[in-house]
């Protein structure tokens, strides 16, 4: 009898101080409910139902007028709240143990699960706050990203670590790039003024602006037949149109194509060269002496270039990188184009000279200077292998899952800036009739020593 007592004791014990644990979790549930229960019981339930209604119609017409200040202000917070409540906690626990981050330890009876310290919920992401157990490291949540994308039946779990010691799980509620994104305008200011860090050519899975660095970079983009890999060529030359017109950027276009892909943006080019081996290596030959000029004009003067049209950005093109490196059909051709741009690579950033190269197989022997590459886009590839040769080791498992990347959403890709988790980003189309509208609307000063242009 005793024991049973006992028993009873401390099951009612252990009871209460859950609930007490859980309120004080829940600070928001916890005040919500006195306010509920101290006007109740200081002017009854009608009184508390007719407010809470006047409170509810509110809520409403505040939505229906102003729909992202209520987002903003009210709406995420509750969502907040009640997955926090209903879903993440009550689930965490299974998803950790299935994904291998529960730690069991002889000393303590229960496993150790990964606390839950914060659930923010956005517009299209969920995000979960959980601080690391002993032992613990970013990489075990790295590898568990997959497994736990599954569990929360999302596409997309990414992994942070946003303080020593807290990971921030976040979970990809709904896509903004599910459908095309719209592509951005060209700006609206003066080509000689525009900045040239950066251009905006689509949007990130966070729904913000994708911009991809352009002066003082380079970049490489990776992608099967049909990735998309035009859209993000064209929506680099649509945002430096208004620039190129005014001549602060001197664009190079190489389209080993037989120029299928370059051929309408002719007015924008001051070199251009097409299949012909000869005109390829001509048109890197005149790029590169046109460095070595510039670097002793700059010796001295200044560390870096700002762009003017006396003194040009020179942005180089080139739509098929293993035409040039691969397939150009004579060896010595080949290794002196290789030669070319390495040269344009390694000394370019400077004085000005940025190369934005595409090629569909990223293996070594087709860009043997991946590395030189700050800036790399995986667009769909074939294999996980592909997206580590593109985004550099590990990024397939840290979420670049490149190769899992839809058919039926060409332009999608990945990217890995400044250290940070990899995130997925889709550029916007640019159609044939546009372009044409932008070659002719900023067609480029003329050049006379270029014949093809
Ligand atoms: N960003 C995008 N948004 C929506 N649709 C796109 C996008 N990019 C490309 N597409 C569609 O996908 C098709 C193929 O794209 P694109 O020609 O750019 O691929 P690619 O990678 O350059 O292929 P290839 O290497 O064969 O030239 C386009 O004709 C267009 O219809």
């Amino acid at each position: 009898m005793a024991t049973e007592v006992a028993e009873l004791v401390e099951a009612v014990v252990t009871m209460a101080l859950g609930t007490v644990g859980w309120l004080l979790r829940h600070p928001a549930t916890l005040l919500v409910g006195v306010v509920a229960g101290v006007w109740a019981w200081s002017w009854g339930w009608v009184s508390l139902a007719i407010t809470a209604g006047c409170v509810l119609a509110g809520g409403i017409v505040w939505r229906v007028l102003h729909r992202a200040s209520f987002e903003y202000r009210v709406w995420r917070h509750i969502r907040a709240g009640a997955l926090r409540m209903w879903v993440y906690e009550l689930r965490w626990p299974r998803w950790a143990r299935a994904s291998h981050l529960v730690l069991f330890d002889s000393d303590f009876p229960d496993p150790m699960i990964p606390p839950i310290r914060k659930v923010i919920s956005g517009r299209w992401w969920d995000e979960m706050h959980v601080r690391m157990l002993p032992g613990q490291r970013q990489r075990d949540y790295d590898l568990a990203a997959e497994s736990l994308a599954n569990s929360r039946k999302v596409e997309r779990c990414s992994v942070r670590e946003v303080s020593p010691g807290v990971i921030s799980l976040g979970f990809l509620r709904r896509d903004p790039l599910a459908k095309p994104v719209a592509l951005p305008e060209i700006t609206d200011l003066n080509g000689d003024d525009m900045p040239l860090d950066a251009v905006t050519i689509g949007e990130s899975e966070h729904g913000a602006p994708w911009r991809v660095p352009l002066l003082g970079s380079h970049l490489l983009g990776a992608g099967m037949s049909g990735s998309g890999k035009g859209s993000l060529l064209w929506g680099i030359v649509r945002q430096v149109a208004p620039a190129i017109q005014a001549g602060r950027v001197r664009l190079s276009m190489i389209d080993p194509k037989g120029g299928m892909e370059a051929e309408p943006g002719k007015p924008l080019y001051h070199r251009y060269a097409r299949d012909d081996a000869d005109d390829i290596l001509e048109l890197l030959t005149s790029l590169v002496e046109s460095m070595t000029i510039r670097k002793r004009d700059l010796r001295g003067v200044a560390r870096k270039l700002t762009p003017t049209a006396e003194m040009p950005f020179e942005l180089l093109i080139i739509d098929e990188l293993a035409a040039i490196t691969k397939y150009l059909g004579d060896r010595k051709k080949e290794a002196e184009a290789t030669r070319l741009l390495g040269l344009l690579l390694t000394q370019g950033r400077a004085p000005g000279f940025a190369v934005d190269a595409f090629v569909q197989e990223p293996t070594k022997d087709v860009v043997p200077m991946r590395g030189l590459f700050p800036y790399r886009v995986a667009l769909r590839l074939d294999t996980a292998s592909q997206a580590d040769m593109v985004l550099g080791e590990g990024s397939w498992q840290a979420g670049a899952w490149a190769d899992r990347i839809k058919r039926s959403a060409p332009g999608t890709a990945y990217v890995v800036e400044d250290g940070f988790e990899p995130l997925r980003v889709r550029a916007g189309y640019t159609d044939d009739p546009e372009i044409i509208r932008v070659a002719r609307t900023y067609a480029a000063p003329v050049n006379e020593e270029n014949d093809e242009a």
